[in-house]
């Protein structure tokens, strides 16, 4: 398995305009990576680039130090080594188990009953389902036959398309631990493209989030959701209030009263609070807000609140043992210090 490298990569469709523009991505070896992004951002559109199913407009990608793609030069997709897990299984019906993971193998080495199919009927644990029909598989199962005819020909990336989406949510969660188990076992280099973030966070040691074809951030989960680059990225990562504020010396001046300016904060004159639900608290000598809605989730509420000065919704989170009305005014202040973003680019 080899690093993944993606270098100025510009990719359209035919007749169509640039969808991923001067893309840079970095897999290392044996790496799990994710592209995040919400629908049309341009995911499908680069996975098909680095098959080569695409070419590219611009740019390069690597694998190793074996050039795949140029704006001259694409390397058929069969001699790629490319692995692909598509979102639905996409086993051959009339194909045994064996037989599809046997499938994923080089002409001439495709024994079903050999010793790599077994190897690999192993690392999904799925030892005594070689004869079975793929009909006779649950979602979860078929994704891991997927995922052993996509590592048996030992690709040096292996990609991943949603390959959850099209199980519920318990198998869901099991199985992208699972399937996170298996990539690491094989020192797969993998990239997983989804939409859906709490996937890449848990599976990914890394994310980037692809928004309208470009990268706005890349780095940890903990990274993108502590410290987002941009107001943008803030809200598209999770619920969050973006409240303005002026710097005056160490504190923020804002709507909903001062906060300490946070280690490391940008320079900025004037700037958007990002404050999570969680860090507004009730406080008596504080400023107040009025519920205009209240959200139920069991273990607590969110209120969706007004206050003046903040152009959005304030969101707040409280206990759901605290009955709240609407319309109630309620003196607030935030807690900590929330991390400061830019006010360009939201
Ligand atoms: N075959 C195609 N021909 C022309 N344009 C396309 C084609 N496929 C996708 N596009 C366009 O490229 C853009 C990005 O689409 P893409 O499918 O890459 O996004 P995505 O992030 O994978 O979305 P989704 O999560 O909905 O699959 C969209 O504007 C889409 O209309």
């Amino acid at each position: 398995m080899s690093e993944l490298r993606i270098t100025a990569a510009t990719v359209g469709h035919p007749g169509g305009g640039d969808v991923v523009h001067e893309l840079d991505l970095h897999v290392p070896s044996g790496g799990v990576d994710a592209v995040l992004g919400a629908s049309g951002s341009g995911k499908s559109t680069l996975l098909l680039a680095i098959a080569g199913l695409l070419p590219l407009r611009a740019g390069e990608i690597a694998v190793g130090d074996r050039v795949l793609s140029t704006a001259r030069r694409t390397v058929p997709p069969e001699r790629r080594g490319v692995g692909w897990v598509p979102q639905d299984a996409s086993l051959f019906p009339h194909l045994t188990v064996a037989q599809n993971i046997a499938f994923g193998l080089p002409r001439g080495e495709r024994d079903p009953r050999g010793e790599r199919v077994r190897a690999m009927l192993e690392l999904v644990e799925l030892g005594g389902f070689g004869d079975r029909a793929p009909a006779d598989l649950s979602g979860g199962q078929a994704q891991r036959v997927a995922l052993a005819r996509a590592l048996a020909p030992a690709p040096s990336i292996v990609l991943l398309d949603e390959p959850f989406s099209a199980l519920d949510a318990t198998l869901r969660v099991g199985l992208r631990r699972e399937i996170g188990r298996i990539l690491r076992d094989a020192g797969a280099t993998a990239l997983l493209v989804t939409h859906d973030q709490e996937e890449a966070f848990a599976l990914a040691d890394r994310v980037s989030v692809l928004r309208s074809g470009r990268v706005e951030q890349h780095g940890t989960a903990e990274e993108l959701f502590a410290r987002p680059r941009s107001a943008w990225l803030a809200t598209f990562l999770g619920e969050s209030t973006l409240v303005p504020a002026t710097r005056d010396g160490d504190a923020w001046r804002t709507p909903l009263g001062p906060v300490p300016v946070a280690a490391g904060a940008i320079d900025d004159a004037e700037a958007m609070l990002v404050v999570r639900p969680e860090q507004l608290k009730p406080f008596a000598a504080g400023v107040p807000i009025t519920v205009r809605d209240v959200e139920y989730s069991g273990h607590d509420r969110l209120l969706l609140a007004e206050a003046e000065g903040v152009p959005g919704t304030v969101l707040m989170r409280m206990p759901s043992a605290i009955g709240i009305e609407l319309g109630t005014r309620m003196p607030v202040r935030i807690h900590g210090t929330p991390h400061a973003v830019p006010l360009a680019g939201a």
